[in-house]
């Protein structure tokens, strides 16, 4: 199957891993996609839904190797009350964070022989801490036991209607977590709450349900 696809470089990314890779986007009136153009990026990703396996069969035609499946919810945040015991994280809390982030998201698309074995365990460390800072998502909640973090959660405002959960780990505390996240939803008037994991990841993903969210999409990650 001929693929149509542009090709939009990662700039972020490419600063932060220090590669030249790029990410292809896929519109009905894009150009057809040729071996030449892939080949100017050390890494070129894709991003497909889950359903679409003639694009799948044609990117694997051009060299695309499967990478990571992934899964899309979406919580209706409703109007029930949430309590959260979640504190806004600061300054102080970002060295605790950036070290447990680097050790917890042990699944994930930046990983061996794609990137550099270090590069993942960095890439959450800098994620969690540029979202104490605001920088890409725009809070993170934590929820502590003395000074010790059991868990955290960050969130960014997509729109007037919407929120995604950045990242969100704890051991036996996801209910929490989820919670504080629907209680900051509500305390800004969002209805929807969005989320997504790894195909892999069923601890997040039965959090997830259990919580009320449902599957909205799957998608599968390619990389050549
Ligand atoms: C948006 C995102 O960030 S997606 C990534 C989600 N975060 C993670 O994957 C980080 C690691 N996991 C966690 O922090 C938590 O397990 C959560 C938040 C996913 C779920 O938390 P909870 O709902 O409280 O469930 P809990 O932590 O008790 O896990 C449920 C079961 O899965 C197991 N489990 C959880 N993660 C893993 C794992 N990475 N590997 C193996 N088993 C695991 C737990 O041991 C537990 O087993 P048990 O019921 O036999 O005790
Ligand atoms: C920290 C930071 C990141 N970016 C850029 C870098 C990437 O292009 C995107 C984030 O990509 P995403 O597909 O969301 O990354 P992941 O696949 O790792 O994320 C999924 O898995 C996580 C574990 C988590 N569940 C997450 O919610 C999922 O989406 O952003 C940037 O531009 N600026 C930054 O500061």
């Amino acid at each position: 199957m001929p693929v149509h696809a542009r090709i939009e470089t990662l700039n972020w990314e490419n600063q932060f891993f220090a590669v030249n890779s790029a990410i292809l986007r896929f519109t009905d009136d894009a150009p057809l996609l040729t071996p030449e153009q892939l080949d100017a990026y050390s890494r070129v990703q894709a991003k497909i839904p889950g359903q679409q396996t003639a694009l799948l069969d044609g990117l694997q035609q051009l060299g695309f190797k499967l990478v990571e499946g992934e899964v899309d919810l979406v919580l209706t945040v409703g109007t029930q009350n949430a309590a959260s015991n979640l504190l806004l994280a600061t300054h102080a809390d970002i060295p605790a964070l950036r070290d447990l982030a680097a050790k917890t998201f042990t699944q994930s698309r930046f990983r061996t022989p794609w990137y550099q074995p270090a590069d993942s365990g960095r890439f959450y460390a800098q994620w969690i801490e540029n979202a104490v800072l605001g920088t890409f998502d725009h809070e993170c909640l934590v929820l502590k036991k003395g000074d010790l973090i059991q868990g955290f959660v960050s969130m960014r405002q997509l729109n007037d209607n919407e929120a995604r959960i950045g990242l969100l780990a704890g051991r036996g505390v996801g209910e929490q977590l989820m919670n504080a996240a629907r209680s900051w939803c509500q305390q800004r008037g969002l209805p929807t709450l969005r989320v997504a994991t790894q195909t892999s990841n069923t601890a997040a993903l039965r959090r997830y349900i259990q919580s009320g969210a449902n599957i909205e999409s799957t998608a599968f990650w390619l990389y050549r």
